[in-house]
């Protein structure tokens, strides 16, 4: 059974041009004109793109005691109806537990997905099985990335000495590390006397979070990552402060890449201040929302390039959930959701107001994220043997959006009432069409785990400049008597 999507205009990261797409067993089998199929797809005044690769998600998280409440089902449904066909989430282990047993955890919670997704792994305490574990994670379960927490004391948060020798690890495998960059010393002290102070709202978490917290931790990332041999990959840059380390460093020529979230490029901290307290604390994530020279700067970046990606870091509690946190703004559940909004607020806020090319807009939702992740081309391209992970774009097609009829599990949405313009048409995993003009038809348990390999190129780039200027012993012709 094959299928044709006629009459688009397809837009890739370099490229845009008319042309149809042939789709056979879930792979671009060809591209070209006046092309036939079993089944036809109309794309007439619509972009055909790789569909979205969301590089973060939290699904089913578990989370000051409780569990974010999108699971793979209900959350790549919610990504599918947005465009999004991969997602990578994390599999998080608990203290003193083996990777391999948090692995098992995340594999069958998965077993649910309606689309494609893949892992990173999360280093959450440090140790010999640890190190052991890397191995067999990178090696035999086809995980190339680890996520590191420098916040969250007392329960995620790892040291510098702890980042150093992990970080080492993942250079010596091949492997990119990823961290969650703010000072979690400063954050634990501020949010002290914070309480102390009787600032007990959502609003104090972002007091708590300045964008220093977040700036100096990105800086001493980017350097241990440097004096480690390895790439880095900050994931939810969202402020100038942090986006300025790494635009540095990448002057620098150091490997390293940032991610603004949707939510921070277009929400802005003034929801903290909400009079009502369940809207401000549904808002509440680390890092925080920022002000509005901080969006600027995220734009700014992304038309530039020195920002990569954009992603959600889905983490959706519900309203329930976060009432735990009334009276200590602490307490409250941090994460938001985002899967089904990311790829139409961008285009909304980026495409139709000419911030980012359509071109741009692919590179920054999938093509980019492929090839960091290193699955490029089996992902995020349109290219003949890649697979047909595709979203027909309609540029018209308008809503606005609303908890009401969401996919997501949760009873909010954080973007409640913002109109996009720029809708999928049709969405479409390894050829199975999940959304068709509107309607779901995704199927629970499509989704295959995407193994991604280690030693990509700019790992095995950055590991032969290392290796050529490692520090050597000087040979010397004659050395001096000791005297003895
Ligand atoms: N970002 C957030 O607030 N929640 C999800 C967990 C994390 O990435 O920090
Ligand atoms: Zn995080």
């Amino acid at each position: 059974m094959s299928t044709v999507i006629k009459n688009g205009t397809i837009v890739t990261a370099d490229l845009t041009y008319k042309s149809d797409v042939l789709i056979e067993g879930g792979k671009i089998v060809q591209i070209g004109e006046n092309l036939k199929g079993d089944k036809e797809l109309d794309a007439t005044g619509c972009y055909v793109m790789p569909g979205g690769i969301d590089p973060h998600t939290h699904l089913e998280m578990p989370f000051m005691g409780t569990y974010s409440s999108d699971d793979f089902e209900s959350g790549t449904r919610a990504g599918l109806a947005g465009g999004t066909t991969m997602v990578v989430d994390f599999a998080l282990p608990n203290q003193g537990e083996s990777l391999l047993d948090a692995l098992k955890r995340w594999d069958n919670k998965s077993t649910r997905a309606n689309c494609d997704y893949s892992f990173h792994m999360a280093v959450t305490w440090w140790g010999e099985q640890v190190w052991d574990d890397m191995d067999e994670v990178v090696n035999k379960r086809g995980i190339n990335t680890f996520k590191h927490f420098l916040a969250y004391k007392g329960a995620l948060m790892v040291n510098d000495d702890e980042l150093f020798h992990s970080f080492t690890r993942c250079a010596d495998l091949g492997a990119t590390p990823m961290v969650h960059a703010e000072n979690g010393d400063v954050v634990a002290e501020l949010s002290a006397r914070l309480l102390a102070d009787g600032n007990n709202g959502p609003e104090a978490h972002a007091y708590s979070r300045p964008p220093q917290v977040e700036g100096e931790a990105t800086n001493r990332a980017i350097m241990i990552a440097d004096m480690a041999g390895a790439p880095l990959y900050v994931v939810h840059t969202s402020c100038e402060d942090s986006h300025e380390a790494i635009r540095r460093a990448r002057m620098q020529g150091k490997r390293v890449w940032g991610e603004p979230l949707i939510q921070h490029l277009t929400l802005d901290e003034s929801e903290y201040f909400n009079k009502d307290w369940d809207h401000a604390a549904r808002r509440v994530m680390s890092p925080p929302f920022r002000n509005k020279q901080h969006q600027d700067s995220l734009w700014a970046g992304l038309s530039s390039g020195s920002l990569s990606v954009v992603a959600t870091d889905h983490c959706a509690f519900t309203t329930e959930q976060k009432r735990s946190g009334v009276g200590d703004f602490t307490k409250i559940p941090n994460g938001t959701g985002g899967l089904e909004d990311r790829m139409p607020m961008l285009w909304t806020h980026g495409v139709n107001t000419g911030r980012i090319t359509m071109n741009e807009f692919v590179a920054v939702t999938s093509t980019n994220v492929a090839k960091i992740m290193n699955c490029y081309p089996q992902k995020g391209a349109v290219l003949v043997g890649a697979d047909a992970d595709l979203v027909v774009w309609d540029p018209e097609k308008e809503k606005t959006i609303a908890a009401e009829g969401q996919q997501s599990s949760i009873d909010y949405n954080v973007f409640e009432g913002k109109h996009v313009k720029g809708l999928p048409r049709f969405t479409l995993t390894r050829g199975q069409v999940a959304v068709h003009d509107g309607e779901i038809r995704c199927e629970e348990g499509h989704g295959k785990f995407v193994a991604r390999e280690p030693n990509a190129t700019v790992n095995r780039a950055l590991t032969q400049w290392k290796d050529l200027t490692q520090p050597r012993p000087v040979e010397r012709s004659g050395i001096p008597a000791t005297g003895v």
